[in-house]
This record gives structure tokens, sequence and C-alpha cells, in this order.
């Protein structure tokens, strides 16, 4: 598991280490691991060169120290400093290891040490950093964008904001990020973390003095370890019955996604309910579901005591009936996964109500909105908003309907209204397309009804549908039906991992 800590957790664990050290250690235990990932990325050393780019806090700082420690390595080190001021010890220690430090003469002409670089160092800014980057660092970390040489950026890209990710105006696009101490939010959540390129954790000694972490990313062997693993007792009622009330006459794929994704993912069996011609193409393309006609105007009976956890919205419509539907689903004390029409019938003044009865539950509810339905279900920011906030977004949501919320996109997160969000680590762009949340929903409800917890639940569906389409997709398109196929290669991978 990798974990992510808030600013301000960060400086405090900083101040309580720093009040027992020396003046200046943490920033030479920060400046010899970034000098060191640095050589690394080094094809050569002796005579290599490396341009820093130098802003006026400790960030800048850092770079300088390494920029020195690689000078006594023979490394022809150049400090362009951006903003009023520069790190006095560290400009010296550079100057005093034989490198050369000068300010940036601005974008009009390209400088010919960036452009003649083998390595590039962000140092504009780190935790410090405060919206979008300004002049002169934007323009100085435009031109490091056109140079060929690969970039690392000190702490994190210069523009990308720590706790949220988010990126206001300019920001740098890194090859490789050396984080200090512990990782930030935004190198976990995009637009940021796409920013970050790979991420190197440097310890310099805060882990003892940090609390609980506010964002986790789980690795393959914490998956493993949250997957149920049917023991040779059991049965399929035991490995847990999971009811999909998905599709409709307009949308049947939406049904035969949902099913397929649970079948794939692994359940003790599947109930479906829906209009007659859907219960006929489940059927044909899942025989081993259990299907039964059923109009939710009349009859939305979920057989208590036989299903174990419910899917319900994707394609399903937003009728009067379906609202009902809803309703009757909610009042279940089983886990329920509300997607799509559902989270629409939820929305706005019309769907306050079952808001409401979200809010009443005692079993686990989990909301699974893409950023415009997340954005419908707040109803006070815009899908835009909530794309380049994801985290406070999904937590606000959490909080708002007192339940666990997993926000689809470019970062999968999951929040809680109790404990750390979670960020998913698997995926491509190219999953957003049609169907693909029909089959999510499905593998997170057969999680659900085979007993893992909620957050868990979501966590291990989503690593599974994320890496079941790196897997089929190979740089091409990926279909939601590839994904079905996906699914079980996805699962295999996890459990030899584990
Ligand atoms: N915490 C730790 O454990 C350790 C932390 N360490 C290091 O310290 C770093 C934090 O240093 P920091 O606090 O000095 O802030 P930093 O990121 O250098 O930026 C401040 C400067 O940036 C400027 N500025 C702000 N926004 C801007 C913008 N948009 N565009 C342009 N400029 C902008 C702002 O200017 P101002 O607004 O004041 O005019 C101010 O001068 C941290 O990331 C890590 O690298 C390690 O050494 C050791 C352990
Ligand atoms: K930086």
């Amino acid at each position: 598991m990798l974990y992510a800590h808030t600013v301000d957790v960060v400086r405090e664990a900083e101040g309580a280490l720093m009040a027992r050290l020396p003046e200046g250690v943490l920033m030479r235990r920060a400046a010899t691991g970034l000098a060191t990932e640095c050589i690394r990325l080094l094809p050569a050393v002796y005579g290599a060169r490396v341009v820093l780019m130098v802003g006026s806090g400790d960030n800048g700082g850092d770079a300088l120290y390494a920029g020195a420690a690689l000078a006594r390595r023979g490394v022809a080190v150049r400090a362009l400093t951006a903003g009023s001021r520069v790190h006095q010890e560290g400009a010296a220690a550079l100057r005093a290891a034989g490198g050369r430090v000068r300010a940036f003469a601005g974008s009009d002409a390209d400088d010919s040490d960036l452009f003649g670089a083998d390595l590039i160092v962000d140092g504009l800014v780190g935790i410090g950093g405060r919206g979008g980057l300004r002049e002169p660092h934007a323009g100085l970390a435009a031109q490091a964008a056109n140079a060929p040489a690969p970039v690392v950026a000190v702490d994190l890209p210069s523009g990308i904001d720590a706790d949220t990710g988010e990126v206001a105006g300019y920001a740098v696009r890194a090859d490789v990020t050396v984080t200090f101490g512990t990782h930030k939010p935004g190198l976990f959540v995009d637009p940021g973390a796409d920013r970050a390129g790979a991420v190197r954790l440097v310890d310099i000694g805060i882990g003892p003095e940090l609390p609980g972490a506010s964002v986790l990313r789980p690795q393959p062997v914490d998956i493993a370890g949250l997957l149920p693993t049917p023991g040779a007792e059991a049965d399929k009622y035991r490995r847990g019955v999971l009811a999909v009330r998905a599709g409709s006459d307009r949308f049947r794929g939406a049904a035969v996604l949902a099913v397929g994704g649970a079948l794939r993912t692994g359940v003790g069996m599947v109930r479906y309910g829906g209009p007659e011609r859907v219960v006929d193409q489940v059927l044909a393309r899942w025989p081993e579901t259990v299907a039964a006609v059923l109009d939710p105007r009349q009859s939305t009976d979920l057989e208590p005591g036989r299903v174990a956890a419910v899917v319900v919205g994707p394609g399903r419509g937003t009728d009067p009936g379906d609202a009902d539907e809803l309703d009757a689903v909610l009042d279940s004390d089983v886990p329920v996964l509300v997607d799509a029409d559902g989270l629409t019938l939820m929305s706005g003044e019309t769907g306050r109500d079952l808001a409401d009865r979200v809010r009443e539950r005692s079993a686990p509810t989990l909301l699974t909105p893409h950023a415009g339905e997340l954005a419908r279900l707040l109803g006070d920011v815009t899908r835009e908003d909530v794309e380049v906030r994801r985290l406070e977004h999904a937590r606000r949501a959490a909080r708002s309907f007192g339940c666990a919320v997993l926000l689809k996109g470019s970062t999968t997160v999951i929040a809680h209204p109790d404990g750390p969000s979670v960020v998913n680590p698997t995926g491509t762009p190219l999953l957003a397309s049609a169907g693909t949340g029909d089959v999510l929903s499905g593998a997170v409800g057969a999680l659900l009804a085979s007993g893992v917890p909620v957050v868990e639940a979501a966590l291990c569906g989503a690593y599974l549908h994320g890496r079941a389409a790196e897997l089929v997709h190979g740089g091409a398109p990926v279909s939601a039906s590839d994904l079905l196929h996906g699914l079980p290669l996805a699962l295999a991978e996890v459990r030899a991992d584990g």
C-alpha cells in the first residue's frame, strides 16, 4: 500500500522532527535522495550536463544541494533561477562545488543550457506552491518541456496542487518525481498524477511523526489479500447471491454486461429480474443466470434472505416505476450498489426522497457515478469542477449521502465518510466507452455479494476492471465486452502476485 499525506500534515511532521535535529538535516537528506535518483537517470555521470530550475523556496534549495552533490561527482551543473529570491546556502554550496547559478533570462530566446542538458531538475515550487505557475516560472518550465532532456521533479511537478492534483494553469510534466517523506495526494490523482511520471519516495525520517494517511494507493499484493478465496466447502449460497436490477427494453446490453461482470469476477449466483426480452437476452449469453421476468411497477420483491447484495440502475430507466424499484431496493438490509439511472433518480429536487433513503440505510450503500453524475448528485458544481478536484468532490458526496462513493474516470477514487480515500492504480483512458461502467457495477456487486466490505469491494472491482482493460487492449480501443474476457486474466494475475 502506498500512503499519501496532505501538506499541513507533512509540515507538522517535519516541524516535530526538525525540532530534534540540527538545522538543514532534512533538506540534506532530501537532496541526497534526489541526487541518487538523478545519477540513476544519467547515461554517464562524469561530464554529464544537468540544469536545475530553481524557485525561491526550499524546493529550489533541495535542487541546489542535489546539484552540488552532482557537481562534486564531475557533473556540469547550471542553475537557472526564477523568482525574487534564491536559497542562499544552497546556491553557495553549488558554487563551491563548481556549479553555476544565474537568473533565467526570460522566454524570448531559447536557453542554450536548457536545450543542451542531459537532465533537467524541476525545483521551481513544491508543497509551498499555490495555483498555476506564475512568470517567469511558467516560461522556464515551458522551455524545459520543449528541450529534449528528461525532467525530474523535486517533491512534485511544479504547478500541480499537492493536496488535490489540480492543475490550475501551467504545470511541469515530469518523467520522474522524487518525493520526500511521504507521497502527496496530488501525485495519486489526475490531472496531477498524469504529470508526475514514475514516482520515487525518498525516506527522510518523518515516517514515525506521520499520522494515518488521508489517501491510499494499493499495490497488486494488497488486492490479492482483499479478494475472497472460496474454500472447498463453499456452495453457491455461501459464495453469495447477487441480484442485478439493470437493463430495460431500451438498454438490454446493460443487463448482459452487468451480469457478465459479476459472473466473471466470481459470485455464487446471479439473480436477474427485468423485462421479458432482456431476460431472454441475458439467458442467451449467460445461461447460468437465474432470471425471472419482473415488472418493477408490479413487483419489487427481492426475495429476502435469498440475495446478499443488489446492483441497481445501469440502463434501467428513470420512470416512476424505476424510482419505486430503487426505493424498494434501498429498503432492503443488504449492500446495494447504485449506478447510472439509479443515480439520476437520486439527483435534484425530484430525487430528494431517494437520496434520504440512502442516508437512512444501515446496510452499506455504494454510489458509482462518473464526473457528470456526481456533479448532478451534488447539485452545486459542474462536471469540469469534479474532474479537476476528484478527491474533494468524491469525499463531499460520501459525507453528504453518508455512504461509499466510487468516482469513475481518469483516476477512479473511492471515498467513504469514515477513513481515508483510496485511488485505483489501474486502467487506461481507452476504458472510457459505453458499457464499461455496467461491467464495473457487476464486478463490484459480485464482491459485495461475496461478503467483501464496501470500500474494499469497490477498490478490488475497480482494480480488476482497470487491469482487465490493460491486459486486453494492447493499445487498441477496449469495448465493454472485451473487458469480460480481461477480468479472468486480471484475477489470475492478482492471485499469482499475491
Ligand atoms: N516538508 C518537508 O518535510 C521537507 C520539505 N522540503 C522541501 O521544501 C519544499 C517546500 O518548501 P517551501 O515551503 O519553501 O515552499 P516551495 O514549494 O519551495 O515554494 C514556495 C515558493 O514558491 C513561490 N510560489 C508559490 N506558488 C507559486 C506559483 N504558482 N508560481 C510561482 N511561484 C510560486 C512562493 O513565492 P511567494 O508566493 O512567496 O512569492 C515561494 O517563494 C518541499 O516541497 C520540499 O521540496 C525538504 O527540503 C525537506 C523536508
Ligand atoms: K518541483
